[in-house]
């Protein structure tokens, strides 16, 4: 039976390796994230885990390998192709605009994806279009009534969830969260985790998380990165009782 377009993965590493100078710090990564599965990267600091992730959405070009979405090649292609592919990501630093409202915020990523840059002499039609769209990511990631406020008015988890809805209006299926949760107290976690779970309905998610309770309540599969090196993939269950894993961030503490 031929491959159909679903058994694909939604993302694919092969043998991708990064040096900065004389150092390779992403050793020959090979990786398939299933469609539709929650993943996590996690790893001690420095593994290489944000690079891998500037690998994948396009901030530099891999030194070597290949970077597969949904079949389609992105290696060295630039941020926006590879978002316009289909490959949305949310960043460890907030990278959102603190003085426009919320409403605009989400609205910027909703007419990006229409293709419209100068909103004010189209159609009203597709404006409302626009608008209703952005409305319902504002509802989706619980920001209803914070829309007219300004960004930089928001509490630091609203902030994150406004991010989190900014890789939605582009309607991207592959979604790519740089540590969602980090900085968040244990009920602003919870929270953040359940929206993830709700918004990454039918998509697919990778993620870097350091909070193994929130790999265990999210996440379908997880990749220890360590030095450059996937170290390995499996169930949070099973990783968490691999030996070799607990040696990689004992070895960490130890140091
Ligand atoms: N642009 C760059 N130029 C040179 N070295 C870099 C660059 N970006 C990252 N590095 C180096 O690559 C290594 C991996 O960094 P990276 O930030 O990817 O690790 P990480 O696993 O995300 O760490 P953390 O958990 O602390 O965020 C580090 O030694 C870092 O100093």
């Amino acid at each position: 039976m031929s491959a159909t377009r679903t058994e694909l993965p939604a993302l694919h590493l092969a043998g991708v390796t990064k040096s900065f100078g004389p150092i390779e710090v992403i050793q020959g990564v090979d990786l398939d994230i299933r469609p539709g599965e929650r993943h996590a990267v996690i790893g001690p600091n420095g593994a290489g885990k944000s690079t891998l992730f500037n690998l994948i959405s396009g901030m530099f070009p891999p030194s070597s390998g290949e970077i597969l979405l949904d079949g389609q090649g992105i290696t060295g292609l630039s941020p926006h192709r590879i978002n316009r592919a289909g490959l949305a990501r949310s960043f460890q630093i907030t990278n959102i605009f603190h003085r426009l409202s919320v409403f605009e915020n989400l609205r910027i990523g909703v007419l990006a994806r229409h293709g419209v840059r100068y909103g004010l002499f189209r159609p009203i039609s597709r404006m409302r279009r626009v608008n209703e769209e952005t409305a319902e990511v504002l509802e989706r990631v619980g920001l209803r009534a914070r829309g007219e406020d300004l960004a930089g008015d928001l509490t630091y988890s609203e902030q994150r969830a406004l991010e989190i809805g900014m890789t939605l209006t582009t309607g991207a299926d592959v979604i790519l969260l740089d540590e969602p949760t980090a900085g968040m107290s244990r009920e602003e976690t919870a929270e953040a985790v359940e929206l993830i779970r709700s918004v990454t309905q039918g998509k697919t998610l990778l993620m870097v998380e350091h909070d193994m309770s929130v790999v265990f309540s999210l996440c379908d599969r997880v990749s220890v990165l360590v030095y450059g090196s996937i170290l390995a993939t499996d169930t949070p269950e099973r990783i968490s009782a691999n030996r070799e894993v607990q040696e990689a961030y004992l070895g960490e503490e130890a140091s």
